[in-house]
């Protein structure tokens, strides 16, 4: 069952056209990555895939009653405004205190209820949005640049975070990155949006594909070394075959 999906989307703001011809589909515990340059379409892709931008021509589907946790680009609070984060919590859902210590803790941060939004750091604030749109008990979480403004350990830790949420409770994820090195070890499925869809594919086949290069340049070597690395650890039992240095090598020099 798919959870969400585009068929032939297009999507015009006045007279141009942001994205042209797009199909993409999330199945369940899936962990999709979307990348792109600055102003392909990744975040209006979101926001059509959630119904808050209209599609042009072509169409949007979402299973029935899915349960979405959305994580925006950027978040509309007014900083200057005392908020504490266990009230953060409660917009727009009342929750309860046990359920807010819960998710506080699940994203390792179990300390920062009684602190105001405004004095977090950028990684307690991801976090205490991710808290919040796992609150609904989501099928699918959508997160628009979640690591924006962190440093590569808080990124890192961000996208294991991540991982351990969707090993735990089996939740999809379709999120847009600018992170390539990290997002590659951490997803599934990457889908290269430039208007269009330029490729897509697991990370290893994306980032070797000569559209990703021609927009990324061949700045991904560390993705590559990073995703192998990950992989051999995944495959174990043929480790007989598998030589990550040579695989490392064989990459740079595609
Ligand atoms: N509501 C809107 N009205 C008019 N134009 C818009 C609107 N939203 C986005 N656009 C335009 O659509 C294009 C794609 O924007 P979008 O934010 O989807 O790109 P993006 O790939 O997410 O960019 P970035 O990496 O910079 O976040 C841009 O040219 C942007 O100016």
């Amino acid at each position: 069952m798919t959870l969400i999906a585009a068929d032939h989307l297009c999507v015009r703001f006045g007279g141009s056209e942001v994205l042209h011809d797009v199909s993409i589909a999330v199945q369940p515990g899936e962990i999709v990555t979307i990348v792109g340059p600055n102003g392909s379409g990744k975040s209006t892709l979101l926001r059509a895939l959630l119904g808050i931008v209209p599609a042009a021509q072509g169409r949007v589907q979402r299973a029935p009653g899915l349960r979405i946790g959305y994580v925006p680009q950027r978040l509309a609070l007014d900083r200057s405004l005392p908020m504490t984060v266990r009230r953060f919590l409660s917009l727009p859902v009342r929750v309860s205190d046990a359920a807010a210590s819960q998710a506080l803790a699940r994203v390792g941060v179990p300390a920062v209820a009684q602190m105001q939004m405004s004095s977090l750091s950028g990684g307690q604030l991801q976090r205490v949005l991710l808290a919040r749109a796992l609150l609904s008990d989501p099928q699918l979480l959508v997160l628009d640049e979640p690591t924006q403004g962190l440093d590569q350990p808080g990124e890192a830790g961000f996208y294991q975070l991540i991982e351990d949420v969707r090993a735990q409770s089996g939740v999809a994820v379709l999120m847009v990155s600018h992170d390539l090195h990290v997002v590659m070890a951490a997803s599934d499925r990457v889908v290269c949006l430039n208007g269009h869809v330029c490729c897509e594919g697991t990370p290893h086949v994306v980032s070797s594909a000569p559209e990703y290069r021609a927009l990324f340049g061949l700045g991904t070597k560390g993705a590559l070394a990073l995703y192998q690395h990950v992989h051999d650890h995944d495959h174990g039992h043929d480790h007989a075959h598998a030589h990550p240095h040579s695989h490392a090598h064989d990459h740079s020099h595609a």
